[in-house]
């Protein structure tokens, strides 16, 4: 598949994060406008590079120090406006129709907002870039609890506070080591009176004890990375594998894998492409869903992901319409409105590649 049907092709994104994905010409520009000026370089190529290489590190601890310097020129609701209107713009470019942008307001009340207009000016970016994009994608956000603090109750409030005004959902994020999801469980048990829609980063630093609190104590309807529920999974020599009750659990439930592979790479989570489990969990039954996870960060787009993809598995376009229709399936939008991106919006899109002569 070349490049630019990969671009073409419609694609759907769960997991992406507002405060990792900017333009790095926009962050040294924000950061010139608010006198920031611990940038490590000012010319936007580099400062690109150096995202991607500090966060090439092995290590998820080091891969989070980066967002110190995005999450520094996001203080303002003008900043906050353009850095959301910004990722949709770029997101459509790419041929992303449905995105599911996750942040987390408490990391935006340097300045004074108060969490409030944090989620109201990140709305107000995401309906300008959809407008922008001449209504080619629909934006909805996740409000993220940050797993190391004590505000996720405060967010999980939020969260039903702004629901079905551009708030989708919530999540936690941040250092998995030493911050179980259980941790949190009064803002699940908040969510989960209101029925309210989560997803929580797991197995992705920590094995299947954290996969297994955020399913089974937590309740979460996806999981954010969950890569790292092979621990819960034998592959046999005959290449048979017998899966534990854990993993059993998750993909009889359908409950969606958020996969992020270069993000894997980067944090050490996988090894390389060419082994990374998407492929043994997606023939395994496993609900997959590929993601880019930080955009600027890891150096990736959803297009750049899926090329990954046909390099390391062969994948070809009906792969991706796979992966695309189990990432609308779970997204956290009504069904009708799912029914809709599907029926006119995704399986015409490939349907329309495959009648295109091979190029
Ligand atoms: O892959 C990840 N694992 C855990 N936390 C993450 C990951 N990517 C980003 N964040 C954290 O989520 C916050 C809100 O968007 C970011 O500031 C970052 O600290
Ligand atoms: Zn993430």
């Amino acid at each position: 598949m070349h490049l630019s049907d990969i671009i073409t092709v419609p694609k759907v994104v769960l997991h992406d994060h507002l405060d990792g994905g900017l333009r790095p010409a926009t962050i040294i520009e924000l950061a010139r406008e608010h006198g920031y000026d611990a940038l490590p370089t000012e010319d936007p190529r580099a400062l690109a590079e150096w995202f991607r290489d500090a966060a090439d590190s092995g290590s998820l601890e080091r891969y989070l120090e980066t967002f110190a310097h995005t999450c520094a020129v996001m203080q303002t609701q003008g900043a906050l406006e353009r850095v959301a209107a910004e990722c949709a713009e770029d997101l459509a470019a790419d041929g992303v129709v449905y995105a599911e942008i996750r942040y987390a307001p408490e990391q935006h009340l340097e300045r004074g907002l108060t969490l409030d207009e944090v989620v109201d000016a990140v709305n107000a970016g995401f309906r300008e870039g959809e407008r922008r994009a001449r209504g080619r994608i629909t934006v909805r956000t996740l409000l993220t609890g940050m797993r190391h603090t004590d505000r996720s109750l405060e967010i999980a409030e939020l969260t039903v506070a702004h629901r079905d005004r551009g708030v989708a959902g919530f999540d936690i994020a941040g250092g998995e080591v030493g911050n179980p999801p259980a941790r949190h469980l009064t803002a699940f048990q908040h969510l989960k009176r209101h029925n309210c829609h989560f997803t929580i980063h797991a197995g992705e630093a920590v094995g299947a004890e954290s996969i297994h609190e955020a399913v089974g104590i937590c309740g979460a309807e996806r999981i954010g990375h969950g890569v790292r529920i092979t621990d819960d999974i034998t592959v046999h020599d005959d290449g048979t594998a017998s899966l534990g009750h854990l993993a059993a659990y998750v993909r009889d439930n359908r409950i969606a894998l958020e996969l992020c592979p270069t993000s894997n790479l980067q944090t050490g989570a996988a090894k390389d492409y060419a082994t990374h489990p998407i492929d043994l969990l997606r023939g395994l039954g496993f609900r997959v869903t590929l993601n880019t996870d930080n955009r600027l960060v890891s150096g990736t787009t959803m297009s750049q992901e899926f090329q990954h993809m046909v390099r390391a598995f062969g994948y070809g376009p009906e792969v991706f319409e796979e992966f695309t229709v189990a990432a609308i399936e779970s997204a956290f939008l009504p069904l009708p409105e799912r029914q809709r991106l599907i029926d006119e919006v995704i399986r015409p899109g490939y349907a329309a590649l495959a009648t295109q002569p091979t190029r």
